[in-house]
């Protein structure tokens, strides 16, 4: 199968990494600024999806929710499957229904990934009952929250060893306000009950030596507690490599005829 990537960062370095490892082919990455290419690179850098080589079946979104602004709809609308890890962008539901029109006019589907958290099979069964009660908790240490929305209440270079909950409301809100940190917020929301509904707390820890998060759902199925203590990728202490490792899952699930 032949890929396209769209993002430069950590999690597309990644995703194109074990792409590659697992015999698929990555033909370009859409960037935002192609700069003049010196000499023959694969994948090729181009900055719309009109400019995508043909051989391009399948686009795996790793830029954030900026990425699948620009580039979401184009993509579906091309016929083109999109898996992404930009959930939070989901929340908003004028994107939301126009990335749901262009994969219906392009007989194209839309993958969200798991991202950096598990156990969103169980929400999703669950929900078929009665689904009472879904919080998330979102745990990293302070480095993994600058450049968020959490540095406007909170000076994370100068915290005491006490963890601190920055932020505390719907996934919905969440999602809005951490673009780069509440994508595992929105995961949770779409999985279970929804992006009003879901309760979510963000937690800065000096103590934390990874990125943690904790499902608590309730309802007719009885009850879990879910939690994932993530590594984050060497490149960005933000983003959990479990997160760029459900990327690849993702599209790879896409193509499989037998799909678990
Ligand atoms: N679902 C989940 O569990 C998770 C989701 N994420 C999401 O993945 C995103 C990427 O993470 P990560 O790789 O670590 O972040 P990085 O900051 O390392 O990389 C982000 C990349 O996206 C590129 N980019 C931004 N806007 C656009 C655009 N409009 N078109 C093309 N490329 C664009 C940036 O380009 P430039 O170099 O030009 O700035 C950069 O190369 C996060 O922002 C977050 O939203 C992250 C972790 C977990
Ligand atoms: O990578 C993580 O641990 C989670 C994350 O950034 C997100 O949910 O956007």
């Amino acid at each position: 199968m032949t890929f396209a990537i769209i993002g430069n960062g950590a999690i597309a370095g990644y995703v194109i990494g074990a792409l590659g490892r697992r015999g698929h082919s990555v033909a370009a990455k859409i960037v935002r600024t192609a700069p003049a290419p010196e000499g023959p690179v694969a994948p090729v850098r181009v900055t719309s999806v009109a400019d995508l080589p043909e051989s391009v079946r399948h686009v795996i979104d790793c830029a954030g929710h900026p990425g699948l602004v620009a580039h979401g709809e184009r993509v579906l609308r091309a016929g083109l499957d999109l898996t992404t890890l930009s959930l939070g962008a989901l929340a908003d539901p004028a994107l939301a229904d126009a990335l749901s029109r262009a994969a219906e006019a392009g007989q194209s589907r839309l993958f969200p990934a798991c991202g950096a958290i598990g156990a969103l099979d169980a929400l999703t069964a669950a929900r078929i009952g009665r689904l009472d009660r879904v919080t998330y908790v979102g745990r990293k240490p302070p480095a993994g929250w600058a450049g968020s929305a959490a540095e406007s209440v909170l000076d994370l270079a100068a915290m005491g060893p006490a963890p601190v909950t920055h932020f505390r409301g719907t996934a919905r809100a969440a999602a809005v306000a951490f673009p780069k940190n509440a994508n595992v917020a929105a995961a949770v929301a779409l999985a279970g009950l929804g992006f009003d509904a879901t309760q979510v707390e963000l937690i800065a820890d000096p103590s934390a030596a990874r990125n943690i998060h904790e499902i608590e759902a309730e309802g007719e199925f009885g009850r879990f507690a879910f939690r994932i203590e993530g590594d984050a990728l060497p490149d960005n202490p933000r983003s959990s490599a479990l997160a760029a490792m459900s990327a690849v899952a993702t599209a790879e699930r896409a193509l499989s005829r037998v799909v678990i």
